[in-house]
């Protein structure tokens, strides 16, 4: 379970994360939402350490990762689908995933980088089968579309097999179709990996529809968390974010 304890972060006057506290069991799925600047994304980095919280803890299974390096975080299980496959843009798509798995083998000697290990192939191979990639194995991830793209940095979280995965707005620039076609795989991908999944998403017919828990943030404090329904009826929420447009009322 990932259990978050009083975590603050302040940018000079700005409270960006303020005493935040919550649980996210082991399986569950969750959104996080809030207007431009809650804290989302602030959020998200102090957990995965590209932040470090001036106090509060992140425990995953009881071990406090607050304020550790990012590879160490993602060596005890919290994964994040970063923007990693457009930095390699020249790698086939096999190629990046064993990159990936490689670099993950701590132990790895040169050789194995170089060879890697037949587990490592299985893996990797698991994963591109599992985000519909393994027909692309050998298209550069250049000439990927958005989407396969997403789905590629996304694998390459996955393929370190975290216990928590992180997805930063995992439908963002993309058109109705592809959007939903990514968070079909969302879905599918929390219900047979059995992981537990948060992801930051500012489309709320997607939020409503796949969430079964929401948590609203707003000046980096909690403002409510909840069902679909729940986060629809609730007056500080439709206030401070929803409008009416998807309010329960107006429903
Ligand atoms: N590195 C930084 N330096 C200074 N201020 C920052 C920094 N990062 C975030 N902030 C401020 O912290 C607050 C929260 O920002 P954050 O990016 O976490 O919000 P967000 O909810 O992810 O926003 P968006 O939906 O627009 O991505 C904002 O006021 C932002 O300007």
């Amino acid at each position: 379970m990932l259990e978050i304890r009083n975590l603050a972060k302040s940018f000079g006057g700005v409270k960006a994360t303020n005493d935040v506290t919550l649980d996210f069991p082991d399986g569950s799925l969750t959104a996080v939402i809030g207007p431009n600047g809650a804290g989302k994304s602030t959020f998200f980095n102090l957990i995965t350490g590209a932040l470090k919280p001036d106090t509060g803890q992140v425990l995953l299974d009881g071990v406090d990762l607050a304020g550790r390096s990012p590879p160490e975080i993602v060596r005890h299980g919290i994964g994040r689908a970063f923007q990693v496959a457009s930095i390699f843009k020249s790698l086939t798509v096999q190629e990046t995933m064993l990159a990936a798995v490689s670099a993950d083998q701590h132990s790895s000697s040169v050789l194995h980088k170089r060879f890697p290990l037949p587990e490592a192939r299985d893996r990797a191979e698991h994963v591109m089968e599992l985000l519909g990639l393994a027909s692309k194995r050998q298209r550069t991830a250049a000439t990927l579309s958005h989407g396969d793209q997403k789905l590629l940095d996304i694998a390459l979280a996955l393929v370190l097999e975290p216990k928590v995965l992180l997805l930063d707005e995992p439908t963002a620039g993309m058109g109705p179709e592809e959007r939903w076609r990514m968070i079909d795989k969302v879905r599918e991908l929390w219900e047979t990996q059995r992981i537990t999944v948060v992801f930051i998403e500012h489309d709320m017919d997607i939020v409503f529809k796949i969430a079964p828990k929401i948590v609203v943030l707003c000046y980096g404090r909690i403002l409510a968390t909840g069902t679909p329904d729940e986060i629809r009826n609730n007056s500080a929420v439709i206030d401070a974010y929803l409008g009416t447009e998807h309010a329960g009322a107006a429903a």
